[in-house]
């Protein structure tokens, strides 16, 4: 048993933890024990229980009202780490001010950043979205055509990330890439960037877009991006998204060409 003396010395400790971790505390609640509870009681998936709630709170083929379900479902419901409101304008200002043609998604999770993306691009242009998980990406599926995008300029491709990028040219015909948005798990992204470098797909000006830089982090992936002298770098400062007062940040690389 600890005694009371004791246990009031460390209260202080105790407090002042819990109040400077109090978001990350939140965060481990909404996107752990909440998760974890409603799977229990449900019997279906957190992504599945996400398609329920926009098939009957969305309008058909209204991207804006299926973005805004899913924000509010994910603000108030339950988390899932979509690209969010914030930093999706920071997404949306780069696809107008570029308007690519063709576009790499890598981490399709729900499909919420696919339909964002979707929504911003010119006519004619065309998104592959990654996902290796067949779960997440049936529940992609879903949403993605919910909002009324078709195949031809989305199309999922379920698979991990190393093995799509290098048949990219072969089996899907890219001959550049325009954009990459990068967020799937984050000890891919300097792997797939070499991938990237290496495939020829890069043309001068190509944009990569990488979530979560900061939170989780990706240093690897920001150091080479700082050093190889391949980019030109911008870290847009946000919050994670979801949850206030968690810091995040998006890389914004620009291809130089190689040298
Ligand atoms: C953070 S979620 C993506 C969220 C999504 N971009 C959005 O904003 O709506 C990350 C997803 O990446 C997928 N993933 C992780 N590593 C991957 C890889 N190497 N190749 C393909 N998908 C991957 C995971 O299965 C997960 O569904
Ligand atoms: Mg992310």
């Amino acid at each position: 048993m600890v005694s009371p003396a004791i246990a009031l010395a460390f209260l202080p400790m105790i407090l002042t933890l819990i109040i400077r971790y109090r978001y990350y505390f939140v965060l481990f609640y909404r996107a752990v024990l909440v998760r974890w509870v409603q799977d229990c009681l449900t019997g279906i998936s957190r992504e599945e229980r996400a398609f329920q709630y926009i098939l009957t709170h969305a309008t058909p083929g209204n991207p804006d009202s299926i973005l805004d379900t899913f924000d509010y479902w994910c603000s108030k419901v339950e988390f899932i780490s979509n690209i969010g409101p914030k930093k999706g304008l920071i997404l949306d200002r780069l696809l107008k001010e570029t308007c690519p043609l063709t576009v790499l998604e890598l981490g399709t999770h729900c499909g919420y950043s696919a339909v964002r993306i979707a929504r911003s691009l010119p006519v004619g242009a065309r998104l592959y979205s990654v996902e290796m998980d067949q779960r997440n990406a049936q529940v992609a599926e879903k949403i993605i055509r919910l909002a009324g995008f078709d195949d031809d300029t989305v199309e999922l491709i379920v698979q991990p990330s190393d093995e799509v990028i290098p048949r990219l040219r072969e089996d899907y015909g890219v001959e550049r890439l325009d954009f990459v948005f990068m967020d799937h798990w984050k000890r891919c992204y300097l792997p797939d960037l070499q991938l990237l470098e290496g495939s020829g797909l890069l043309g001068e000006g190509s944009i990569i877009l990488a979530d979560n830089v900061i939170f989780p982090g990706a240093p690897n992936f920001l150091r080479h991006a700082r050093r190889s002298g391949l980019y030109e770098l911008r870290v847009h400062r946000a919050t994670l998204e979801y949850i206030r007062g968690i810091r995040d940040g998006m890389a914004e690389l620009v291809f130089l060409g190689l040298k």
